[in-house]
């Protein structure tokens, strides 16, 4: 991810760097599906995953509702960020053939052989990142997970889309533009949920970033000693996420332990970010969550990230510090700086939360 980021940033000189080579998961595993090496396998035992139970009552709340204004549908908003920080999104407006679409390309394009992928990995780092999605600096003692990315930045303004696979660019420019307004839609009924103008989160994301990133779970011959993804919380604002609708993989903290999600088919699952949490003075919670793996069939989920501009100064809002959090649980910090914290750690669940932390005495 850092040299993922770091090469998206380098925007100038995009073919002369190359993403790190950190091994290609599902190669291993078509390679050899027995063998997995001591980097991805979790010592400790506490931290290796467990089967958790679905939770049946994660909130659902509907988009079209949300959007004429329901004072009922804002308050369950409101009640998911704050019990929650996940829930999933219906009546969107998402056609559902743009989201298959979307579904069938990027399976079809990891099925491709992997030097006909990589190519397109050579013609810009963006396009595709064989490299993970998570690995800071090159450090041959930290665990890997299970699991490839593909990392799109700010599509709407991505230069040598040329050289993407025709089929690919298509399905990814078609579901960007309506997830971006799902996102939009979604900023203006947290902003009357935080007590704003319809108009504010919005404003506060002028110049601000989108990320998609579409990951990619092989199987794992022992999926309870590897995780596709480590748990983390996610930086930005909102992060909405596809995924495939019989593989269950994603877990994410609730109450004592973690639970797992089933997918409403075509429905989004949304998840709050760090940004809106210290926006919220804490009051809208940006929750732990992780991806498992499993021994029969590959999953493919897919994350839109919303995020604010890097030189966006991130603090509570002042009319957030009230009874519930009389003072202010977070240090102004420019979103930039968090970012780039971030992404040079392993992910270890919230603990990069820190930095932006007040410590109380
Ligand atoms: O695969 C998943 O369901 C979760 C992915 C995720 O957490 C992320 O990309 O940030
Ligand atoms: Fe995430």
């Amino acid at each position: 991810m850092k040299s993922m980021l770091m090469n998206m940033e380098n925007n100038g000189n995009l073919q002369s760097e190359k993403p790190e080579m950190v091994e290609n998961v599902q190669e291993m595993v078509r390679r050899d599906p027995s063998c997995i090496p001591e980097r991805y396998i979790i010592k400790n035992h506490d931290d290796r995953p467990k089967i958790a139970p679905v939770a049946l009552d994660i909130p659902v709340v509907d988009l079209s509702l949300l959007s004429q204004g329901n004072e009922d549908e804002l308050k369950r908003l409101d009640l998911a960020c704050t019990d929650w920080g996940f829930f999933q999104v219906i009546n969107h407006g998402v056609a559902e053939e743009v989201l298959h679409r979307m579904k069938n390309t990027i399976s079809s394009f990891f099925e491709l052989p992997f030097e006909e992928k990589n190519k397109y990995a050579m013609m810009s780092p963006n396009i595709y990142g064989q490299a993970q999605s998570f690995v800071p600096v090159m450090n041959e003692e930290l665990k890997l997970d299970w699991g490839d990315a593909l990392l799109f930045k700010n599509l709407s303004g991505l230069e040598k889309r040329e050289y993407w696979p025709p089929g690919l660019k298509d399905a990814i420019e078609a579901y960007s533009a309506e997830v971006k307004t799902v996102s939009k839609r979604l900023l203006c009924a947290l902003s009357l949920t935080m007590g704003m103008d319809k108009e504010s989160l919005q404003g506060m994301h002028k110049d601000g970033l989108e990320i998609l990133r579409v990951n990619y779970y092989p199987t794992c011959c022992m999926p309870d000693l590897v995780l596709g993804v480590s748990p983390h919380s996610d930086v930005g604002s909102v992060t909405i996420l596809t995924q495939d609708d019989e593989t269950t993989g994603l877990q994410i903290r609730h109450g004592e332990g973690w639970v797992s999600v089933k997918p409403i088919p075509n429905a989004f699952l949304v998840n709050i970010g760090d940004s809106i949490e210290i926006w919220s003075n804490g009051k809208y919670q940006s929750i732990e969550h992780r991806a498992v793996t499993n021994k029969y069939k590959p999953r493919i989920s897919i994350a839109s990230f919303t995020l604010p501009s890097y030189d966006m100064e991130l603090e509570p809002l002042d009319h957030m510090v009230d009874l519930l959090n009389p003072q202010k649980m977070y240090k102004k910090i420019k979103f930039g700086d968090y970012l780039m914290a971030y992404v040079m750690k392993k992910l270890d669940g919230k603990a990069h939360t820190k930095l932006a932390k007040v410590e109380f005495q």
